[in-house]
């Protein structure tokens, strides 16, 4: 029997307080935590102070297979994941063959499980070609294990195909899952439509177009009754509607990634296409909507949307430039140093945000907790350095990130998923 002995790790135990524990690992699971462990070990690692913490979930993920392995694949993506503390994924269906049907679906299913390093769940599309189309077969696709409905890249454009699927989504008892943005109001928009994009000629993308479908979707979604979730969450409109939703007793859930936390359009430095995602950087007005939205519950989580691209369709003009950057590495560290050391929320919320939400929201298996029992999916971040956050560091295949530069704490020094090593530094 193998064992894996982690020594003078600190855990978060109750009221924010951190404390120094030994682990012991076996057959996949935490078999004692203790303050000294003397049980003969297989291997044994020095944490020297380490924090250890469940591993994270990260309910939106591009991992691009099939269809577009040369910007990522199942094997690469899962890597970064493992390296930004993930041990858990939600990976979602802008892919080719798009997960519509049944057949497309389990083969793409199939090749998470054969090539991925953490536990990865598939999003089936609400509708073939990610268009206001049919909505396809959940009850099928539920059976076979679809973790929720989404046609993340694209907004569901049409009232009575959002309705249609709503109700089809309640009645398998999944999530519904929206990227909320009205293509009548995107103006060939490459960037938020404001003082910015007037600044650098650039065409905007107005904000009403996130929130006006938004407010729809929330007005259908109380008709149903489905689990409503909304992705990328972005303007202070959409923190508001979600705030009345929830007041008014809708089932719906929110996540907001790291960039629309830290950044804003005024920190675009140019024609620079690293600053290019959609939904946009938006307005500093809208960043503190966010972080007020994450910080009063509002918003239940962070994903990071990570949208690996290759180099030749990032590095050119905004204009012409794919949406969307790598995400999944730089994420843990990122929060940490910018919510937690900052002191603006606690460790205790991030693993909230970060763990503990996606898992209730989206009805995950497995344990939030690290208690005697649980399955070893556990990271381990080193909170006491600094680390400068270069390209050429990422195990993911895409590197477009406006963080490169940034200085942050919380480098993972070790990840496991069911007690084996998926990542060490
Ligand atoms: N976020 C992005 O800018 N891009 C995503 C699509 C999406 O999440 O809408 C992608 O797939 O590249
Ligand atoms: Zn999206
Ligand atoms: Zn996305």
């Amino acid at each position: 029997m193998t064992r894996l002995l982690i020594k003078q790790a600190h855990l978060l135990v109750h009221d924010n307080e951190l404390k120094l524990q030994d682990v012991l690992i076996s057959e996949g699971k935490i078999v004692e935590i203790a303050d000294e462990i003397t049980t003969p070990a297989t291997r044994t690692i020095e944490a020297q102070g380490a924090l250890l913490t469940p591993g994270l979930v990260d309910v939106h993920v591009h991992f691009r297979e099939p269809g577009f392995a040369y910007k990522e694949t199942v094997a690469t993506g899962s890597q970064a994941a493992a390296r930004g503390g993930f041990t858990t994924v939600l990976a979602m269906p802008n892919l080719d063959p798009v997960p519509a049907t049944p057949a497309a679906f389990t083969q793409i299913k199939a090749n998470n499980e054969a090539n991925g390093r953490v536990h990865i769940y598939q999003y089936a599309a609400i509708s073939e070609g990610l268009t206001s189309a049919d909505v396809s077969d959940m009850e099928t696709l539920a059976a076979d294990g679809a973790i929720a409905f989404t046609n993340d890249g694209k907004g569901v454009q049409t009232a009575a195909t959002m309705l249609t699927a709503m109700q089809a989504a309640a009645k398998v008892k999944r999530p519904l899952v929206a990227h909320v943005e009205d293509e009548s109001l995107v103006n060939g928009g490459v960037m938020n439509l404001g003082k910015r994009s007037k600044e650098l000629g650039l065409p905007g993308i107005d904000p009403l177009s996130e929130s006006s479908q938004l407010a729809r979707d929330l007005v259908i979604a109380k008709a149903t009754g489905v689990h409503y979730h909304v992705a990328h969450i972005s303007t202070k409109e959409s923190v508001d509607l979600v705030r009345f939703a929830k007041s008014q007793g809708v089932q719906v859930t929110a996540e907001v990634s790291p960039h629309h936390l830290l950044l804003d359009e005024t920190d675009i430095t140019g024609d620079n296409a690293y600053f290019k995602m959609n939904p946009p950087l938006r307005t500093p007005t809208d960043r503190q909507a966010v972080i007020a939205g994450l910080l009063d519950g509002t918003i239940d989580m962070v994903a990071t949307d990570h949208a690996p691209h290759s180099l030749a369709e990032k590095q050119r003009s905004f204009i012409g430039a794919a949406f969307g950057i790598t995400g999944i590495e730089t994420s843990f560290q990122l929060m940490y140093t910018h919510f937690v050391k900052s002191g603006i929320a606690t460790l205790e919320q991030l693993l909230q945000w970060m763990v503990v939400q996606p898992r209730v929201a989206f009805n995950l298996p497995g344990q939030s907790e690290l208690t005697v029992g649980a399955p070893a999916d556990l990271a381990l971040f080193d909170i006491a350095h600094a680390h400068t956050i270069t390209a050429d560091e990422f195990l993911s295949k895409g590197v477009n990130t406006p963080f490169i530069g940034a200085t942050v704490y919380g480098q993972t020094v070790l990840t496991l998923v069911n007690g084996q090593v998926a990542y060490e530094a």
